[in-house]
């Protein structure tokens, strides 16, 4: 199969100025159309500057980045028309409405305004009854609605999604997720999503790269990546501090332990015991995407 991938990056290697080390090195891979692909890593791991490299916001220092075969520095324009970015800064002029805001965005693309269009948009990403407010009168989480709505204008074949889901609340989530799913399932639209809520990339990505400190450290299928799940992992609730011989990962009330197997199991419940834990909903259950993010992080130097 030799299809024209949706987005390729071939060897990108990018340095800022007066940086101590490059933000990405060598970094290839492909993404193929009709893919939901999710790329993780930590902060500061160099999502957002190869998303600015394939948006032309940002140059790469050598390699090259391709849009369904448009270089994205040499056919620029080519390229971003086949490309829908959801930037993570909302930036607007706060004196347009927000259908004028879409019909602005149609412009720049060089495409008549789709009427029909903007009104699926703004009824599928629950904003109907805003469509006449000016930008500036709307809560942080509708202007992220708008962000997507203007990202989708020029009903791209690719989209990008930089992080849009950082501080929105649950219903926003479930809408964007449904109807970007939607998109991705029924038109064939290519997603290209970087997230830091790691159960959002389980649930909705067939494949996954994994950036450290700017290199490419793991790059498969979501059910590969959860399958070389080596252990087990206890999960409860407790208000009291764990003994220090228990390595732990603590998140407010709820404590998780890595067990290799079962015989493992049963010796930290002894151990909690003895050193007189109590312990609330108790679960014995897989290792998720996040464990298997913590494992790759930590096994590979960068
Ligand atoms: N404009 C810039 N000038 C100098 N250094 C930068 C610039 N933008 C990013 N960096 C550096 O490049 C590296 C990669 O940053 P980048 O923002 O791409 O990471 P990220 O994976 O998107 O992080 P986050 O999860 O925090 O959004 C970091 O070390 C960062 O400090």
């Amino acid at each position: 199969m030799t299809a024209t991938p949706a987005i390729r990056f071939e060897r990108v290697h990018k340095t800022y100025r007066g940086a101590p080390q490059a933000a990405l090195s060598d970094v290839s891979f492909d993404i193929q159309p009709g893919e939901f692909f999710g790329l993780l890593g930590p902060n500061g791991a160099g999502k957002t500057s190869l998303i600015s490299i394939l948006a032309g916001l940002s140059r790469a220092d050598s390699g090259r980045v391709a849009v369904l075969g448009h270089d994205v520095v040499g056919d620029f324009a080519a390229a971003r028309r086949h490309l829908g970015v959801v930037p993570q800064e909302l930036v607007f002029d706060p004196f347009f409405s927000v259908r004028e805001t879409l019909r602005f965005q149609s412009g720049y693309f060089g495409v008549a305004a789709d009427e029909r269009w903007i009104d699926e948009l703004l009824d599928n990403l629950g904003l109907l009854n805003k469509a006449d407010a000016n930008m500036r009168q709307l809560s942080g989480g509708m202007k992220r609605r708008v962000l997507v709505a203007q990202a989708l204008v020029h009903r791209p074949p690719v989209i990008v999604l930089d992080e849009p889901t950082a501080g929105v609340d649950v219903e926003l989530r479930q809408t964007l997720w449904a109807f970007i799913a939607r998109l991705n399932k029924e038109q064939g639209t290519t997603v290209l999503l970087t997230t830091h809520y790691l159960e959002e990339a389980e649930a909705l990505c067939g494949r996954i790269g994994m950036l450290k400190a700017g290199r490419l450290v793991a790059l498969d299928r979501t059910a590969a990546l959860l399958a070389h799940r080596s252990h087990q992992v206890l999960r409860f609730k407790t208000d009291q501090a764990l003994p220090a011989d228990i390595d732990a990962r603590v998140t407010g009330r709820i404590a998780q332990i890595k067990a290799q197997d079962a015989a493992e199991v049963e010796r930290l419940l002894a151990r909690l015991r003895q050193a007189q834990v109590g312990i609330e909903d108790l679960e014995i259950g897989r290792a998720d995407l996040e464990d298997v993010f913590l494992e790759i992080m930590n096994a590979s130097h960068g």
